[in-house]
């Protein structure tokens, strides 16, 4: 066993594509597997704890189940993920129990991240199996997460996951090396990302590859927040041997999104909020200066506020836009919609927003 001198990082989000995982014939490549385990039995060892985020359901379900007759693409990956899911967690199960490992599954859709109390109770499962010194093995519950229920990508779920946790790192292990420059010609990777960074896409050709859901310019986007909040995020071939070892050595191998002063707590899962607000509110030139300043700790008080928009209580998720609909950022309203259009405008009243329960994209 290799022995780490001086790990980078004692928590991690792992996350494996579809396409590491899958032999070019669309079948689980069982090799590949039992590199990333052995890897992963071997940083637990050393006091890594690493929760596993694996794509390959609807893959593996290719190869369990022939498709017979006419079916619709969702009811299609309803079948293939169901099925598949049940081949990938034993493979997984398989070989960790080959290193004395007990292995998780643990299935998630989106909503199950939209209220703060079930984010809470997922948090203590999660912490629980850890504690356990288990592996928890996490998918998209694919079977039932349709439209509006699912995460643009694992990408993306991980990343919600190792926010909720805190980690340290989060590993995007993909069957690319890393971000390369497509835009110098050359198609060198890309070492380092900083979080100022901006338009992903002038690196990026457009479309995914064959068998998965999301893209580089999804990993881009999501790597960046991440390194917003104060995560370091990797971004590096799932199938070169040794890969998350190297990584953990701090070898420089992949691309690699620098962090930035961390973000703990409830704002934290405000950043990671979007698409779950239940209304708007419009603020004024000054307000807008004041929370994008960023220098001082700012609520959001309603003097600031021009207009309301949808139906929103004490407690929900609410999106600050600009006058030029810009979205500012995203925050936890202290009162009802109903009172924030009764005291809009006026002076000395209780924000709307308290700047703990705010996060600022711009
Ligand atoms: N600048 C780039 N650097 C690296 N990969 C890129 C770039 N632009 C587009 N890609 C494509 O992104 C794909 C990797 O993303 P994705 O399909 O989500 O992979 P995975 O299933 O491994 O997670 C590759 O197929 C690659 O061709
Ligand atoms: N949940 C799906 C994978 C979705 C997905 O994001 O795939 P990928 O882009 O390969 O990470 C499955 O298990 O097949």
């Amino acid at each position: 066993m290799k022995q780490l001198i001086n790990p980078l990082y004692k928590k991690i989000v792992v996350k494996v594509g579809t396409n590491v995982i899958t032999t070019k014939k669309g079948e689980l490549d069982l090799e590949i597997l039992q590199q990333l385990t052995t890897q992963i039995a071997e940083l637990q060892k050393q006091g890594i704890q690493i929760i596993l985020v694996s794509s390959g359901a609807v893959g593996a379900g290719r190869s369990v189940v022939k498709l017979s007759g006419t079916i619709a693409p969702v009811a299609a990956r309803q079948v293939l993920s169901s099925t598949g899911q049940i081949k990938l967690i034993s493979s997984y199960n398989e070989l960790f129990a080959k290193h004395g490992l007990i292995t998780a599954q643990i299935l998630v859709t989106k909503s199950d991240f939209s209220d703060r109390l079930h984010y809470l109770n997922m948090q203590t499962c999660f912490s629980s199996l850890l504690q356990q010194n288990i592996i928890p093995v996490v998918n998209e519950n694919d079977a039932v997460s349709v439209t509006e229920l699912m995460f643009t990508d694992n990408d993306e779920l991980s990343g919600l996951i190792a926010s909720m946790m805190d980690v340290e790192g989060y590993i995007i292990l993909s069957h690319v090396d890393g971000l390369f420059d497509m835009k110098s010609g050359n198609g060198t990777i890309i070492p380092i990302i900083d979080p100022s960074t901006k338009h992903f896409h002038q690196y990026i050709n457009p479309g995914k590859s064959e068998f998965g859901r999301g893209g580089m310019l999804t990993k881009c986007h999501i790597a960046q927040k991440l390194s917003r909040l104060g995560i370091t995020v990797h971004i590096a071939n799932g199938r070169t041997p040794g890969i998350l070892l190297s990584l953990l050595e701090g070898e420089q191998t992949g691309t690699k999104f620098l962090p930035q002063k961390a973000t703990h707590g409830p704002k934290r899962w405000i950043a990671n909020s979007e698409g779950m607000e239940k209304g708007a509110v419009t603020v004024n030139m000054g307000a807008e200066m004041a929370l994008v300043a960023g220098d001082r700790a700012n609520s959001l008080l309603p003097v600031g506020i021009e207009s309301v928009e949808g139906r929103f209580l004490k407690g929900d998720i609410i999106k600050v836009c600009a006058t030029d609909g810009t979205i500012i950022g995203y925050g936890m309203a202290q009162y009802s919609s109903e009172k924030t259009v009764a005291i809009m405008g006026l002076q000395d009243q209780k924000p709307l927003i308290h700047y703990d329960y705010l996060y600022i994209t711009t």
